[in-house]
């Protein structure tokens, strides 16, 4: 049965450090997918940054840009979804190889705007692919019923487990 492992924190807690080092740790496997980081100016964030597991990136969402949508302060460009964040996980759950895991960093609400990407994520959990995702922790339709399945180990990220979570992590999904 393959592993799916929602990883639960709230803003800031350190979700995206946590997979980071996973992937750095993940020796035997093929990861696929992406993380956010934010984009700091002068001591502000002003955006976020979209980067794939291949190193390309995007500017997902900034305070200049005009939306919509708009999260808050910032305008999001979906299309940076589209084109960075959707194609590896289509390909990923199209043909799952063995090794491969899917890195999804995060279910937040900027990136469950794309209608796509939402379905690509439903497709990423019902094959049979090992996924690791963060996930906010807000209440919404789409993020409960994932966080529900019988499936997925929901984990909660708080400042007292982040620096062992990727050691661990690693350990469960090398040992297979
Ligand atoms: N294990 C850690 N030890 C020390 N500092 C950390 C650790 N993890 C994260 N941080 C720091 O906390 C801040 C937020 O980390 P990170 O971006 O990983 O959190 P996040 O939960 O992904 O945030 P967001 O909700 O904005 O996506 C960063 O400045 C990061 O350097």
């Amino acid at each position: 049965m393959p592993t799916k492992i929602l990883l639960e924190g709230r803003p800031g807690v350190g979700k995206t450090t946590v997979v980071r080092r996973l992937a750095a740790l993940l020796h035997t496997r093929d990861v696929v997918g992406f993380t956010t980081d934010e984009i700091r100016q002068g001591g502000a964030r002003v955006g976020f940054v979209l980067e794939t597991t291949t190193g390309h990136r995007a500017v997902l969402a900034h305070v200049d840009f005009p939306g919509a949508p708009k999260v808050g302060r910032y305008g999001v460009d979906l299309g940076v979804m589209d084109r960075l964040a959707l194609p590896g996980l289509l390909a990923a759950s199209a043909e799952p190889l063995p090794g491969r895991l899917v890195l999804i960093d995060e279910l937040g609400r900027m990136e469950l705007y794309s209608a796509a990407f939402r379905e690509a994520v439903r497709c990423v959990f019902e094959t049979g692919i090992d996924a690791v995702s963060t996930v906010h922790a807000h209440s919404d339709p789409f993020t409960d019923a994932l966080k529900r399945r019988t499936d997925v180990e929901l984990v909660v990220v708080t400042r007292a487990n982040r620096d062992t979570l990727p050691g661990k992590l690693a350990a469960q999904l090398e040992h297979r």
